[in-house]
């Protein structure tokens, strides 16, 4: 065994352990030969020693994780903390604070600590977080930077051991076994904490104490959540994407009696004496309002308002979102908690628009504007001709269960929000589901001047200019803070502060009601007058100045884009046509070719009946149904369905059920405002001498009208004869009439 190590190169290698060991650690052969040419030491002789070392290492790696597991499962409370759930930026934001975490040698350092789920879905949206302290002056240069984003430090991977209420934990911070290169980062690990005892009290204590900081945190705050789909699944989850600074009430231009009841209604519904209340008679307990009007007019600000008020989380879905599917909207809905407002935005969208009612479907009406997905939903037809939502997508009936189905969570307060109220289906706002709606309106004089105030007018925190002569100067500011005795020299300053406060209001209450006269009333949204103002928002003299200029573009910027959309309106409407055309000329070439064949084999059958009658009627027409008109067209489907009726009542001889499909809808209903979209947009129905209308009168259902600008005017009472069809007066609408409410 005593070989000689011979350098590479230097002849013949001989044959010798270190070389395989060579192979399996590269390099070995260097140093080996390195020892025995300049020390003098042979690595052979030390190999079984180097093997039992290894052999032990392993030995005791393999023994201690068997030990660890051993101890863990027997003798350890452990819990895991899901990756992708809040509780992990609660945790998170605990560890963060400790010592443990502050004093490790190699951690995480982030400038976010919430899972980076959220980020990957919503960007960092908390203005905590968004605050970077970066000041900007009046040019628009960067005057400082004081405040900067605080770093937060986190133990990296590995057990981190610390005490907390004098017990022994561990921190247990791991990457997965299996790794997706899919995930997010956040997935890509896995988080636990340990304690020693079968007894988890501690943990338990711990993540508590971490959720009552987070929750303190966000105290002042309306948490802002969306339904989104996360991960590669694409499960359907509720995202934390914002903690808004909550939006007093006062900042919502509305009428004044309108928020005060619409806060006695939401008070009185979360009392808990009124939970059991709904209980004790077996009444669903949740609560629906609508607020409708034109874009821009505040509807989504009184709903974060409402929930700031309340205290309440708010969860946003957009029905015209991918997102909104049937599945997707269960799923978000049997998550919710007990206590929270439901944000369900553009609830006119597509798939909703059509009532439950065939008779009353008009699938060949063009999709509404920005309604992008209701061409998908118009199109397809089952065979009975019912229109129906391409699979997933969401339909009348799927929301309505969601809404109040059985599984459906109560306790709620679900507002919905809509641009078009006449589009609704009568069901999806009849009471039990909205109990209350509020109208929103553009602007009129009150509201523009309210608006200016809101802008200009000093509140607490805004800088004020200094009032003193001396305070052009800071130095001489800074000089005179000095000299003056504090007492003296603050009560002076306070009551400068006060005089120029009252001084600036009466100057922005004068400049407000000579701003609003130059705004025509009912004219432009509150959004709109906004977005005029915040451009001149220190200036409020330039923005009386310039509101002439301001109209004429604004009016000039509309006119342009309701041209833009008439032209679009027309364009799908021709469309439309092109393609109902098209189908009516294809139906009608495989009814004639079926004629035809029928014709051949049962020639002397003749004609069989009424039925086949409007048939070949049809088929006659069908030809030209293709230049006919969308109207003539509807003409003749209303005429078969006429018909159809009338053969049905005539066959079964019975007073009309309701729960047939109606001939005719009469309904007087509360008449929407003149001039509203509502009044454009609603069909006028047609009574026609020949019918005999199914009439259903409900006993008369109190509507509740108050108009704002009649602020001072008892409500008026209206009765309603709701001959709804497919539903007539359902006991909802007899037990509870929707309160209506003219917000503007
Ligand atoms: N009545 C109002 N009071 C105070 N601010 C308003 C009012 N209406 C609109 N605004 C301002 O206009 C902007 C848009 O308002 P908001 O999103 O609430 O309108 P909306 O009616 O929900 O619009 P949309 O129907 O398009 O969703 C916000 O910045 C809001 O502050």
């Amino acid at each position: 065994m005593n070989e000689t190590l011979i350098p590479p190169g230097a002849g013949e290698p001989p044959l010798s352990p270190i070389a395989m060991l060579d192979y399996l650690f590269p390099g070995f052969t260097l140093l080996a030969n390195f020892l025995q040419s300049h020390l003098g030491i042979n690595l052979n002789l030390y190999i079984p020693v180097l093997l039992s070392i290894s052999f032990i290492a392993a030995a005791w790696r393999y023994l201690s994780s068997y030990l660890s597991d051993l101890m863990e499962s027997y003798l350890m409370s452990v819990v895991d903390i899901r990756t992708d759930d809040e509780i992990y930026n609660m945790l998170m934001g605990w560890v963060a604070q400790q010592t443990f975490s502050q004093g490790a040698r190699r951690f995480v350092a982030n400038t976010n600590l919430n899972s980076r789920m959220y980020w990957w879905m919503w960007g960092s949206n908390d203005e905590d977080d968004e605050d970077d302290g970066t000041e900007i002056d009046e040019t628009g240069a960067v005057v400082s930077k004081k405040k900067k984003k605080a770093l937060a430090y986190t133990p990296t991977f590995g057990s981190h051991w610390f005490i907390y209420k004098r017990r022994l934990l561990i921190f247990k911070r791991q990457q997965p076994a299996t790794q997706s290169p899919f995930y997010t980062t956040s997935e890509r690990e896995e988080i636990s904490i340990s304690c020693f005892g079968r007894n988890p009290w501690v943990l338990k204590e711990l993540l508590n104490e971490a959720r009552q900081i987070y929750l303190k945190r966000d105290e002042a705050k309306t948490l802002i959540y969306r339904g989104a789909l996360k991960g590669t699944g694409l499960e359907p989850t509720w995202q934390r994407c914002m903690a808004r600074t909550s939006r007093p009430f006062s900042t919502v231009i509305l009428n004044e009696d309108v928020k005060q009841k619409l806060i006695e209604d939401v008070t009185d519904y979360l009392n808990p004496a009124t939970r059991r209340w709904y209980a004790n008679r077996g009444i669903p307990y949740r609560r629906g309002y609508l607020l409708w009007g034109p874009p821009g007019t505040g509807k989504s600000s009184l709903s974060l308002a409402l929930a700031g008020f309340f205290k309440m989380r708010i969860y946003i879905v957009s029905l015209s979102s991918m997102t909104a599917t049937e599945e997707n909207l269960a799923s978000l809905f049997a998550e919710l908690p007990r206590r929270c407002v439901v944000l369900l935005e553009d609830i006119d969208t597509a798939g909703l628009t059509h009532t439950r009612d065939p008779s009353q479907s008009d699938s060949s009406s063009p999709p509404a504007d920005g309604d992008t997905t209701a061409a998908v939903v118009a199109d397809p037809k089952t065979p009975g001709g019912k229109p129906v939502p391409p699979p997933g997508r969401l339909s009348l009936s799927g929301l309505l269960n969601i809404l109040d189905g059985v599984a459906s969570q109560e306790g709620r307060v679900l507002i919905m929000t809509t641009n078009h109220l006449e589009k609704l289906d009568k069901a999806l706002i009849r009471p039990g589901r909205v109990d209350m709606q509020v109208k929103f309106d553009k602007a009129d004089q009150g509201m523009t001047a309210a608006i200016f105030r809101a802008i200009y007018a000093p509140l607490e925190g805004d800088d004020l200019p200094s009032v003193t002569p001396t305070a052009n100067s800071p130095a001489l500011a800074a000089l005179e803070k000095k000299l003056i005795p504090l007492s003296d020299g603050e009560q002076e300053r306070k009551e400068g502060k006060e005089r120029q406060k009252k001084e600036i209001l009466d100057r922005v209450d004068k400049l407000a009601g000579e701003f609003a006269s130059k705004v025509p009333p009912m004219e432009f949204s509150p959004a709109e007058i906004q977005g005029f103002l915040l451009k001149n928002k220190r200036n409020p003299e330039k923005a009386v100045e310039g509101v002439e200029e301001w109209l004429v573009v604004a009016r000039k910027e509309q006119k342009e884009r309701e041209v833009e959309q008439a032209k679009k309106k027309e364009e799908e409407a021709k469309k439309a046509a092109k393609k109902a055309a098209k189908k009516a000329k294809k139906k009608a070439a495989a009814k004639k070719k079926r004629k035809s064949k029928k014709d051949d084999t049962t020639e002397s059958d003749g004609e069989s009946g009424d039925s086949d009658a409007s048939e070949a009627e049809e088929s006659d027409g069908g030809d030209s149904d293709a230049s006919e008109s969308e109207e003539e067209k509807a003409k003749k489907k209303e005429k078969k369905t006429r018909k159809s009726g009338k053969k049905d009542k005539e066959k079964k001889a019975k007073p009309a059920a309701l729960t047939t499909a109606p001939v005719v809808e009469v309904r007087v209903d509360t008449p929407p405002p003149s001039g509203s979209e509502a009044d454009k947009g609603a069909p006028v129905p047609e009574l026609k001498l020949d019918e005999k209308p199914v009439v259903v009168v409900a006993a008369p259902a109190k509507t509740m009208t108050i108009d704002t600008k009649k602020a001072n005017e008892e409500p008026v009472e209206k009765a309603q004869v709701s001959g709804d069809s497919g539903y007539g007066a359902t006991p909802a609408e007899v037990a509870a009439p929707v309160a209506q409410v003219e917000a503007a």
